[in-house]
């Protein structure tokens, strides 16, 4: 059975008294009555306070991004050794807003890939089309492409610590949602794309999350397709309440 997760992005949100505040928000929920992996994503100056906050919660840290190289004259970036060092789990990579505004290719993804896999992070990669691919009807092919630039090096043995994120570009931040029949149709697909790469068996325990505009008012319908294995929740995920009902959507 695969693990359901939910996670919040918190993106280049909340400074530190605003992130203990939602984080104490969050602790107050009961995410026991969840079956879902709840997961957290803060920006990098909170992640080491949350964890110290964090430590009786069943909760699990993020980061946003990391840095593929180990140390060194590479200014304001930040290296796999420092995120473990203050707790780190998870690491998102690929994010749509990486890809786009700081220009990371399928190249340096791969590489932040490689990186964490040597530094025993789970990873969340991301992968989803533009408004226009999508419009082209390119949107299979584009998934695909950033599957086998940037995530297909990686071993079988080592998908066990990976989940893919399917973010439609054009329903991140827009309050337009894909349909659960779009994402379950593009989820099926990159099972499949998986399955031929792999195995069945490595695709049948690779949790695929959908994100872009999951609210507590949809949740339940999108994480119900039988190839959703949960969601990342950006702008929903920076009020307690609402990310605590998208959690118990399961
Ligand atoms: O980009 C996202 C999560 O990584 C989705 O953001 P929204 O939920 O705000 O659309």
């Amino acid at each position: 059975m695969r693990t359901q997760i939910v996670a919040g992005n918190w993106k280049m949100n909340c400074n530190l008294d605003e992130a203990l505040h939602l984080l104490n928000d969050l602790k107050l929920k009961d995410f026991s009555k969840s079956n879902a992996e709840v997961i957290i994503a803060p920006p990098y100056t909170n992640l080491y306070p949350i964890h110290q906050n964090l430590k009786d919660s069943s909760i699990k840290i993020s980061s946003q991004n990391i840095n593929e190289n180990e140390e060194g004259a590479f200014t304001g970036e930040i290296s796999p050794d420092m995120l473990k060092s203050v707790g780190v789990e998870y690491v998102i990579i690929g994010h749509s807003e990486r890809r786009a505004i700081y220009n990371e290719t399928n190249d340096v993804l791969a590489k932040k890939v490689t990186a964490s896999l040597k530094h025993d992070f789970k990873i969340m990669f991301c992968i989803g089309e533009k408004l226009e691919q999508r419009k082209a009807d390119k949107h299979f092919d584009i998934v695909k492409e950033q599957l086998e630039k940037g995530l297909f090096h990686v071993s079988a043995s080592d998908m066990k610590n990976v989940v893919i994120a399917y973010e439609p570009v054009w329903a991140i931040g827009t309050g337009e949602t894909a349909s659960p029949e779009q994402a379950q149709e593009i989820h099926e697909y990159i099972r499949k794309v998986l399955a031929e790469k792999y195995s069945q068996d490595v695709a049948d325990q690779t949790s695929i999350l959908y994100g872009g505009s999951v609210k507590p008012n949809n949740a339940k319908e999108i994480f119900a397709k039988k190839d959703v294995d949960g969601g990342l929740i950006g702008g929903a995920s920076l009020d307690a309440k609402s990310f605590s009902e998208i959690v118990m959507s399961f």
